[in-house]
């Protein structure tokens, strides 16, 4: 299957995933798109030969010889597994992929573990729903892999763990734990309670109020989905640090809430638009290009809702010669149509609606 990979791996050798869930299966997966050997356990008899099945990698052998092993076990867990790779393999360098750092490092510390030979690090990648059936190879494209450094931990050990990322299409970023736990706790920790507080909101709606539901509550509620037995250890693993984000949140809400119940007050109205532009300040400093990018014009086409029509709209752009740097697309509840934003240069963008509307395509605005 040669002709089939994408491109030789830096990492060479046997890699060995512990945990074959979405994450290990999804990192078995890109390693053997590239020709790796990739061993694949997992506590759970049926998760690692769903993940065999799928292709992530073979069953262990009694003679492997792994130079590096991936432990892609839940957060509570990860301490134990690494030290029990660390024992087992004493030539191996062993990372691990758990959403927090400093709290499976410090369990490490306070064990005999070889800890010379241990890397941590976190892929922000991922999706709500877990297991190997969900492990995808593309999982880690473009997205941010930290690699946890430490003082004297040897150079060629953090350069292995950044192959890998590399070798899954990740872009690594060095980092020490308690500044990683510090910023996945803003950008992904505390985002995941807020869109899950939003999305209780809804469990009692009326399916009126629902069927009116739009692109924003979808944005605020998407991670709102994700396993809670995972969550649960996640938050517990960085409460420390999550709580004073949140407590920041509420009085933010608070002084929210006090304006709306004084709305004829003066200061007020002043107070919630200083708060609004404050939104908007903090959303154009997330990188990307996702709804912000100042570099691209948005054009919004109607299309109706029906098999083929997204094909023969990318494909009448192609024939234009008009390139798509970014598109999302909503569909419209309780209609037969769909509303697809697309991304195009500045200078491009006249040319998109004219030769689209030209062609019968429906612009909005
Ligand atoms: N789900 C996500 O979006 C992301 C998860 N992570 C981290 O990746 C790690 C794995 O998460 P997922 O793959 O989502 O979970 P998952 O539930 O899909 O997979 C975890 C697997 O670990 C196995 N396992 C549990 N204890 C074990 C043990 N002692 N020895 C061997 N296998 C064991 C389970 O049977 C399960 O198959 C977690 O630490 C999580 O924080 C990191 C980035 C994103
Ligand atoms: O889908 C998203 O936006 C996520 O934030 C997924 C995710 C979940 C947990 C992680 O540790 C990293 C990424």
């Amino acid at each position: 299957m040669t002709e089939a990979r994408l491109r030789e791996s830096r990492v060479a050798g046997t890699v060995r995933v512990v945990g074959s869930g979405l994450l290990g299966a999804s990192v078995g997966l890109g390693l053997a798109a590239r020709g790796v050997d990739v061993v694949v356990t997992d506590a759970s008899r049926t998760a690692a030969r769903l993940a065999v099945e799928y292709g992530a990698g073979r069953p262990p052998a009694p003679d492997d010889a792994p130079g590096l092993i991936v432990v892609a076990v839940p957060p509570d867990a990860i301490a134990e597994v690494v030290a029990a790779e660390l024992e087992a393999f004493p030539e191996a360098t062993v990372t691990d992929v758990a959403s927090v750092k400093s709290a499976p490092l410090a369990e490490l510390e306070a064990s005999a573990a070889d800890l010379s030979r241990y890397v941590g690090s976190h892929p922000l990648a991922g999706r709500e729903r877990g297991g190997p059936i969900s492990a995808r190879a593309d999982l880690f494209l473009g997205r941010p892999w930290v690699v946890c450094t430490r003082p004297g931990l040897a150079r060629g050990r953090v350069s292995l763990i950044e192959q890998l990322a590399l070798d899954l299409g990740a872009i690594p970023v060095e980092m020490d734990a308690v500044t990683h736990d510090e910023s996945v706790a803003l950008v992904s920790h505390t985002p995941q309670l807020v869109s899950t507080l939003m999305a209780r909101r809804l469990g009692a709606a009326a399916d009126a109020a629902l069927g009116l539901a739009g692109g924003g509550v979808r944005d605020v509620t998407r991670v709102a989905s994700s396993d809670p037995a995972l969550w649960v250890q996640i938050l517990a693993a960085n409460a420390s640090v999550v709580a004073p984000i949140l407590r920041a949140y509420r009085d933010d809400l608070g002084d929210v809430i006090d304006a709306l119940e004084r709305i004829d007050e003066s200061g007020s109205r002043r107070a919630l638009a200083e708060t609004l532009a404050g939104g908007n300040a903090g959303v154009a400093r997330l990188p990307g290009k996702h709804g912000q990018d100042k570099r691209f014009a948005s054009v919004v086409v109607l299309i109706d809702d029906t098999p083929g029509q997204l094909g023969r709209l990318f494909t009448e752009l192609g024939e234009l010669g008009i390139n798509i740097e970014d598109m999302r697309m909503e569909h419209s509840p309780g209609a037969q149509i769909g509303i697809v934003e697309l991304a195009v240069l500045p200078e491009a963008l006249t040319r998109t609606v004219d030769d689209l509307a030209e062609r019968g395509w429906r612009i909005a605005g």
